[in-house]
């Protein structure tokens, strides 16, 4: 018998202006304790922590067990290699932009790589996350730690097909097909260590997908202009020491994704309005976290009063929240024995 620690942190991405594009991961930590038997046997399940209630134990319906699966099938392997004990403790809340799948997605490929010694680096575990979840900035950012920018290869008409079964089809094995290789490439972006993340976190859910439906299929040329200036500073004003928080409140603005999801979280429009360098001190740049409902504020300083004017602004539009200050998890994914 043998065990060991699976550890993956959550993430906020997007960072205002980088839609699908960048990332941060956050300490907040899911573990998975795995005990591997000497035979062959089955796989148990157990889970504590957010979403205790909904999670599924059945191992063809988790989607961490399955995640697993679909990485041991691209290796010929049609089932979990020996007996093994699963324990989940999840702290990052599901459904709210802070990368729950994502960071589920990563555990499923890790336990793959381990259980069947599959020997996978980091970022050739990335084509099998990038499988399921499909865009790279929240998993790459869990995946590789810090605050990472990141893109998907363009694909050959071959390789699409590869990408044709959707992510649920690929996990209930309604559908087949290996990942192509080196989807993914990602950097590391400089962060200035006086910059926390203060994530307020409404207690409501809002799936990835729901938030990506009300996106539009194609943008003005100024929309996009109007981001890719603001993402270019972003890169670098989030690593500069000492802080410009008038240039990051600016470079952190986005056109793309946030005013369409605004319809599905109550008092964004408003947090956004409202907070800015001048109104809360200690406050640089504020933005949806990941698809939301989840906001996410950088900050240097008076967390606990830029957390309770959002607060009130979410309570008058009927929103109760929790808040947590954060810092990036530098170290990213890791397996420890
Ligand atoms: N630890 C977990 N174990 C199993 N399934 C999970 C876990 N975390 C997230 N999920 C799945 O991912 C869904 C949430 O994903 P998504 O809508 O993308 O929101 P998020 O922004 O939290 O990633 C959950 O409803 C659940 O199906
Ligand atoms: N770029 C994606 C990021 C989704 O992140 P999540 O934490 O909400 O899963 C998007 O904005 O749709």
């Amino acid at each position: 018998m043998y065990q060991f620690q699976i550890k993956v942190p959550a993430s906020s991405a997007n960072i205002g202006p980088g839609f699908d594009v960048l990332g941060m991961s956050l300490e907040v930590y899911m573990t998975l304790d795995v005990q591997v038997g000497d035979d062959k046997g089955a796989c148990v399940l157990s889970y504590e922590g957010d979403g205790a209630n909904e999670v599924p134990l059945d191992i063809h319906k988790n989607m961490i067990s399955q995640t697993a699966l679909y990485v041991l099938r691209c290796h010929d392997i049609h089932e979990f290699p020996l007996a093994v004990k699963i324990h989940v403790k999840n702290p990052i809340p599901l459904g709210r932009g802070m990368g729950s799948s994502g960071s589920a997605a990563i555990a499923g490929v890790l336990l793959a790589n381990e259980l069947a010694h599959l020997k996978l680096s980091k970022l050739q575990m990335m084509d099998y996350v990038l499988m399921i979840e499909r865009h790279p900035d929240n998993v790459m950012a869990s995946m590789m730690g810090g605050f990472v920018g990141s893109f998907l290869r363009e694909l050959s008409d071959v390789e699409k097909e590869a990408m044709i079964p959707s992510a649920s089809d690929l996990l209930t094995n309604q559908g087949f097909s290996r990942p192509p290789k080196g989807l993914g490439t990602y950097a590391k972006l400089p962060w200035a260590p006086e910059l926390k993340a203060l994530v307020v976190i409404p207690q409501f859910h809002l799936s990835t997908s729901k938030a990506r439906s009300v996106l539009p299929s194609s943008y003005t040329k100024p929309d996009v202009i109007y981001n890719l200036q603001r993402l270019a500073l972003l890169t670098t004003a989030l690593g500069q020491t000492p802080i410009n928080a008038h240039l990051i409140h600016e470079v952190m603005k986005d056109k793309v994704h946030q005013p369409y999801r605004s319809q599905l979280i109550p008092g964004l429009q408003t947090i956004l309005a409202q907070m800015t360098p001048e109104s809360q001190p200690g406050l640089c740049g504020i933005c949806l976290s990941g698809a939301g409902p989840t906001i996410l504020a950088l900050a240097t300083d008076n967390y606990e009063e830029i957390a309770q004017k959002m607060l009130i602004i979410f309570k008058q539009n009927n929103v109760d929240c929790n808040y947590l200050v954060l810092s990036p998890a530098f170290e990213g994914a890791s397996v420890t024995y």
